[in-house]
């Protein structure tokens, strides 16, 4: 939102009429591209070393000097470099961002361009065209999944409590396993069981390894509408019902409320297209419903409409949770009677 801060900033009052309204759309397409590019090349990377002029950062990343000057002038523009004395350097903005967004921009280029090409089609036939992430883009899919829980994961931490005596964790299609790996440093009783398919298992196995964890997390690989889910203290649901239809995810939350143990929590993370989330919010949680109808025939879901299932299934103290850090997202955790 950087871009969309900055112009409407700029804008005195007079110029809020349609046209600009439109063009603001426009230059966030155009502006996200060129922030794409400039991340592509490891721009952000190279000023953080020093400031540059666009001739050495040109000569750097392979570039051509008069197209790389022109690429600064526009992230000058856009609020993420700033010119001194002919040298570009990054803005603090860019300097907090970079750790969390940099490995995943594939995946936003991705699903903002590359997945929209055929949006009039899929529009037309009422459906998305194919699986789009195995083969190739599977580890596009998976570093992009890791950017988006650098974003959140600390306020997630921050809001959902663990009481004292939980002692299994099962993140249902946790993927990364970053949640659970965060989860288990946080509470030293905890172990976790990271319950994806079995393609996730490399990835997985590695950064558990990283995180120096493989003691307390594990993984199981299997299909969860099929394979019985470990009995559980905790069961995170971490980004899995934009992708699934509502019967399947009352099924998947019914096989979850079987499976916690008296007193356990089920916790629930998504994007929502309300406006109890704010505007940004509530047009993240509205475009990803559109972005997860062209790839996978689905949808995001309201607030009401996924408090409702936790309550069919007979979770109880059920609370709806914004995550302002990442804006659209939301916690609904319930709890089973024990
Ligand atoms: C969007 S990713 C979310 C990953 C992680 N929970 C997060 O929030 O970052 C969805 C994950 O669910 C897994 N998944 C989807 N359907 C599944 C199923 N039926 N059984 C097991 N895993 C499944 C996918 O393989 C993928 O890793």
């Amino acid at each position: 939102m950087a871009l969309l801060d900055q112009i409407w900033q700029r804008l005195t009052p007079a110029a809020i009429r349609p046209v600009p309204a439109f063009m603001t759309d426009f230059l966030s397409a155009w502006g996200f591209r060129a922030v794409c590019v400039a991340f592509k090349y490891r721009v952000f990377d190279s000023l953080a070393v020093s400031p540059k002029t666009p001739a050495v950062l040109a000569e750097e990343t392979g570039t051509h000097a008069g197209g790389m000057a022109l690429l600064l002038d526009a992230l000058d523009c856009l609020g993420y470099v700033r010119k001194r004395d002919g040298r570009y350097e990054n803005t603090p903005m860019v300097e907090r961002l970079r750790e969390t967004i940099s490995l995943g921009i594939p995946y936003f280029e991705k699903i903002a361009f590359r997945d929209w090409e055929h949006l009039e089609t899929q529009l037309k036939d009422g459906r998305g065209v194919r699986p789009v992430w195995f083969g190739g883009d599977w580890k596009i899919f998976q570093d992009g999944m890791v950017s988006l829980a650098r974003m959140n994961i600390d306020e997630v931490l921050r809001k959902v409590k663990v009481g004292r005596s939980a002692r299994r964790l099962l993140d249902l299609g946790g993927g990364h396993g970053l949640y659970s790996i965060a989860f288990c440093r946080r509470y030293r009783r905890l172990d976790a069981v990271v319950f994806d398919v079995p393609q996730v298992e490399k990835i997985v196995t590695r950064t558990v390894a990283e995180h120096g964890m493989q003691d307390r997390v594990k993984f199981r690989g299997g299909d969860f509408f099929v394979d019985e889910l470990d009995p559980s203290d905790v069961t995170l649901l971490f980004n899995l019902i934009h992708s699934k239809s509502e019967e399947d995810n009352l099924e998947m939350i019914r096989r979850v409320a079987d499976s916690l143990a008296p007193g356990g929590t089920a916790v629930l993370l998504d994007q929502f297209p309300s406006p109890k989330l704010g505007k940004v919010g509530y047009a993240y949680g509205s475009l990803m419903a559109l972005s997860m109808f062209s790839a996978a025939g689905q949808r995001t879901y309201q607030p009401d409409e996924v408090s409702g299932w936790f309550t069919k299934v007979g979770l109880t103290d059920v609370k709806f949770l914004p995550i302002r850090s990442a804006p659209g997202n939301a916690l609904v955790v319930g709890r089973k009677e024990g």
